[in-house]
């Protein structure tokens, strides 16, 4: 990243809880070395491993993305100036409107999203668009927009746009062919977030199973999500398990989301996953995430890339006819609006729940 620490303002330090001592059902996930993309040979190696993991468990690491492990401590400590800086008047001022606008920006406050069993969520995010002037920020925050420019772009030019290549080429597909849908200055919601954890109640944790935040996918193409120590995110395998994410230092966690599996035919899958209460050794402390939400430009149409050779031999699974493609837009803001807001209905499965977004079904799961 291009700012450096020298001249960057003094923010107080965030000391995550240390890495969990507890032995648990971790998921295997693939590891995209990304200091060997310039290579084309190795780049190819690469796209087959992100390809198969796509596929399979539909999450991968990333290492060697160009972040230092210094740079990515100061990302964290960033990251909680808008929980920990900022008064909670101020916070109420710069809520976010999601169900008004279906846009996602400023805060989500505490309690705004239903869990399960009547109960509701004790995180906070704060949301900010690529574009950090977009929108105004909390006080604290403003000495910091450098800082987080400098983030957006990192995550967006040296961390999704080499994945989207590679993604395009295991679809056979011109390599751009991801990119040029994923533009940084056409009208779109890729944004970051920070998102704070607090611990809850037994009560809660008993009403809710446990469950911190519901059983979804992302509705955008890629999540990039900077992994952190206090193990709580699990995963939906293919054979029905639950199984958790292991915090790997400086390491990113990217899964697909809808967006990605519409453009893909299905081929490569938005894996359902959750969050629950971490291990016993981390308990009762906060855990702070640092993400990049990528989502294709607003005027994209989301339907299968059918020129992909590989869809062409293998098939496309549907969700919806072409001629009832949401665009990205339509999507992103049909979603954003109904999260944790509208009122679900059973599904046939087993503890899911169900809704329908612009006339494509979604679900949910506890
Ligand atoms: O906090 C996490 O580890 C995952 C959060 C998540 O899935 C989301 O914000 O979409
Ligand atoms: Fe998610």
């Amino acid at each position: 990243m291009t700012v450096t620490q020298d001249s960057a303002p003094a923010v107080p330090h965030y000391v995550p809880a240390p890495e969990t001592k507890t032995d648990l059902e971790y998921a295997d996930l693939a590891v995209v070395d990304l200091s060997k993309f310039a290579d084309p040979a190795s780049r190819a190696e690469l796209a087959a491993i992100v390809k198969e993991a796509m596929r399979t468990t539909g999450f991968f690491y990333v290492i060697n993305h160009g972040v230092s492990s210094e740079q990515k401590d100061r990302i964290f400590d960033i990251a909680n100036v808008p929980f920990e800086q900022v008064s909670d008047d101020e916070k109420r001022k710069y809520n976010g409107k999601m169900l008004e606008t279906g846009s996602y920006q400023g805060y989500k406050l505490r309690q705004y999203w239903h869990v399960d069993g009547g109960v509701r969520d004790q995180v906070e995010n704060y949301n900010i668009n690529r574009i950090v002037t977009q929108k105004e920020h909390p006080e604290a925050l403003r000495p910091l927009l450098p800082e987080l420019d400098a983030f957006a772009r990192h995550n967006h030019f040296n961390v999704l746009h080499p994945i989207l290549r590679l993604m395009a080429t295991g679809l056979e597909l011109p390599e751009e062919s991801f990119v040029n849908i994923h533009n940084w200055d056409a009208v779109g919601e890729t944004y970051m977030r920070f998102m704070k954890y607090y611990p809850r109640s037994e009560e809660d944790e008993a009403k809710s199973n446990n469950v911190w935040l519901k059983g979804h996918t992302d509705f955008g193409s890629i999540t990039v999500l900077w992994s952190q120590p206090v193990a709580a995110l699990q995963i939906l395998s293919p054979d029905g398990q639950w199984r958790w994410v292991k915090h790997v230092d400086n390491a990113l966690v990217i899964n697909a989301g809808d967006a990605m599996e519409f453009l893909s035919g299905g081929h490569y899958r938005a894996t359902i996953h959750r969050v629950v209460q971490p291990p016993p050794d981390q308990r009762g402390q906060t855990r702070l995430g640092a993400f990049y939400f990528a989502i294709p430009d607003d005027a994209v149409v989301l339907k299968p890339l059918a020129d992909s050779p590989v869809l062409q031999r293998e098939g496309i699974k549907r969700r919806f006819d072409d001629a009832h493609a949401p665009t990205a837009e339509v999507w992103r803001k049909g979603r954003t609006a109904a999260y944790g807001q509208s009122n679900l209905k059973k599904g046939g499965e087993k503890g899911v729940e169900e809704e329908y977004i612009n006339g494509v079904l979604v679900k949910h799961y506890n």
